[in-house]
């Protein structure tokens, strides 16, 4: 009798469920029509009613992966899906991206980031209007190439601890990447936060282990659109991990926040870590200030072509202001309370551990297994870092970094084969006419420009899948279009911490070069490479090290 009732009762919920559906649907699409009619201009698979396309996001990372490369193949750098409602356009012609990176007015994120709120709060990479632009202004110069220089000592005294790390691993295979972020947080605590790396109590690995299971969560939601709404996601295992990973994050941030303010009032400037004496240069104060910042012979400026300017290019006029580096400029900005408050302030230090540490430790990470994979490249590199420093393994200058052209090739190289960002989305809030074809993005869809299709262009690179640092001859790089290489992203809200990310690689990169032979069992071809918020070998950056012995 109950069981009878209870059917009943279901059967009844479905007969009243389904026209609200179909009425729910008629009155979406009459609302939609023009965003729908625009739609239909871009090739892209067949959907179902009411789910759209969402059925590609079935599976697991790397399957994910493949789904959107073999659709990118199919539909040729231009393509539409719709996940349920919500219609997202691909774009890979560096023509189309252009329009959209550059521009001011499509500077909005996609709906996608909002995941991120509870861990970045209104931080600079998901904020928006004018809190964006005036934390923005606030935080670029603190990234001033004059500020970078004179973390040089930092950068060297921390290559060195992770050559010390990483002899222990002597002739065994290993996953280098977990080295790897464990230093990139370290760097950044001792560097943009100033703060020694002990603050956190903890080792930089844990922090990089929590952050990556946080960004897996935060992935599963941007592409399972059923765990989108917060009233089914907080019934999901994942809100009950999401919150001790959050608790374990946001107590780092409090901790550097705390110690560097008080070293603030206490009028403490620059790192509170440890240089050591064979490390530390006697001026600081003014290092290297008047080498000439132009590393690729003027076609390719810290990872960026000349032919773009941002924010962190030309001279950013710092004048006689104080120059503080980025945790210092924004301790000191909070306590004038007109810019922003210290909850701000600690928005943006997640923000930046987070977008400063898996970014360079996945970039890294893939540069070694690339030596491996390819040893006529990794000889030539080690026959510059022999051209640079001879036997000797004093520490590496800023002069330095600007004579390692191969270094910085293969480098270049390694994010475009492998960005470590591998798609970028923004909110598009007006319709948008695009120069490859006769395409209008309507408004109200999400853009996401495919970094890793974009720089496979076979059109742009010729032999686009093989790894030859030759394509960043600055003869070469002259013939392509600007937009056609943007790890950082470019324009207004390009990556602020491009320069800092390349000369922190170069010297942490020249270390481990002068210091091993990186061998590697697998080829490029075995790579499982998984769609994640940071690019990633699924399998592990797998490598063996051999010492290398000096020439003599
Ligand atoms: C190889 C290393 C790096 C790569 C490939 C990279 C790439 C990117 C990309 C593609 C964006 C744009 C993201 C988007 O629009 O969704 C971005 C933004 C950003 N990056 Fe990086 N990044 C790197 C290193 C760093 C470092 C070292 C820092 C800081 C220390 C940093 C801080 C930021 C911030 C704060 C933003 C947001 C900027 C804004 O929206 O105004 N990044 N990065």
């Amino acid at each position: 009798m109950t069981l009878g009732m209870g059917m009943a009762a279901t059967t009844y919920f479905i007969f009243l469920l389904v026209p609200v559906l179909i009425l729910w649907y008629i009155y979406w699409r009459i609302k939609h029509q023009h965003m729908i009619d625009l739609a239909e201009q871009f090739p892209g698979p067949k959907g179902y009613p009411l789910i759209g396309n969402a059925l590609l996001t079935v599976g697991s990372p790397h399957e994910m992966f493949k789904t959107a490369l073999y659709l990118a193949s199919e539909y040729h750098n231009i393509g539409r899906a719709w996940l349920g409602p919500r219609l997202v356009i691909g774009l890979a012609d560096p023509r189309d991206v252009e329009i959209i990176l550059s521009s001011h007015e499509h500077i909005e994120k996609a709906v996608e980031y909002k995941f991120f709120k509870p861990w970045f709060g209104n931080g600079l990479l998901i904020s928006s209007g004018t809190t964006w632009k005036a934390h923005r202004k606030l935080i670029a110069p603190t990234f001033h190439l004059n500020i970078l220089k004179g973390f040089i000592d930092l950068f060297n005294a921390n290559s060195r601890e992770v050559v010390k790390k990483l002899r222990q691993e002597n002739g065994k295979t290993f996953d280098c990447h977990d080295h790897l972020s464990e230093a990139t947080v370290e760097i950044l605590l001792e560097t943009v936060m100033g703060v020694s790396k002990k603050t956190q109590g903890k080792s930089g690995y844990d922090y990089a282990m929590a952050v990556m299971k946080m960004c897996a969560i935060l992935h599963i939601r941007q592409v399972k659109i059923w765990l989108r709404p917060d009233w089914i996601f907080k019934f999901t295992t994942y809100q009950e991990t999401q919150k001790k990973l959050l608790a374990m994050i946001h107590s780092l941030t409090e901790k550097v926040f705390e110690k560097k303010r008080k070293a603030f009032e206490d009028g403490i400037r620059g790192s509170l870590a440890n240089v050591p004496e064979d490390i530390l240069r006697k001026d600081v104060s003014v290092p290297d200030e008047n080498i000439i910042e132009n590393p690729l012979d003027g076609t390719m400026m810290f990872g960026q072509s000349v032919g773009i300017k941002d924010d962190l290019d030309g001279d950013v006029n710092v004048g006689d202001k104080k120059r503080y580096p980025f945790l210092e400029t924004l301790i000191e900005a909070a306590k004038s309370g007109t810019q922003l408050t210290e909850e701000e302030v600690k928005n943006q230090v997640s923000t930046i551990m987070f977008e400063g540490h898996d970014t360079t430790a996945a970039a890294s990470s893939f540069f070694l297994c690339l030596m491996g994979a390819h040893p006529d490249v990794q000889e030539k590199v080690h026959q510059e870092m022999y051209a640079i420093f001879g036997n000797s393994d004093r520490p590496v200058t800023y002069s330095d970094t600007l004579e390692m052209k191969y270094l910085e090739r293969c480098l270049l190289e390694t994010l475009r084969l492998y960005p470590p960002v591998p798609l970028i989305a923004r909110k598009i809030n007006q319709d948008v006419k695009l120069a490859s074809g006769n395409y209008t993005v309507p408004a109200g869809c999400t853009v996401i420009i495919g970094t890793y299709v974009l720089h496979r262009n076979p059109d742009i690179y010729t032999n686009p899948d093989e790894f030859n640092p030759d394509n960043f001859l600055p003869e070469r790089c002259i013939k392509r279009p600007y937009y056609a290489f943007i790890p950082f992203s470019a324009g207004p809200r390009g990556c602020v911490g491009r320069k800092y990310a390349i000369l922190k690689l170069k010297v942490l990169l020249a270390t481990i070069m002068r210091n091993f032979v990186v061998k590697s069992d697998a080829s490029e071809s075995e790579y499982k490479l998984q769609a994640d918020i940071i690019l990633k070998r699924q399998e592990g950056f797998k490598i063996r090290l051999e010492p290398k012995h000096l020439i003599s």
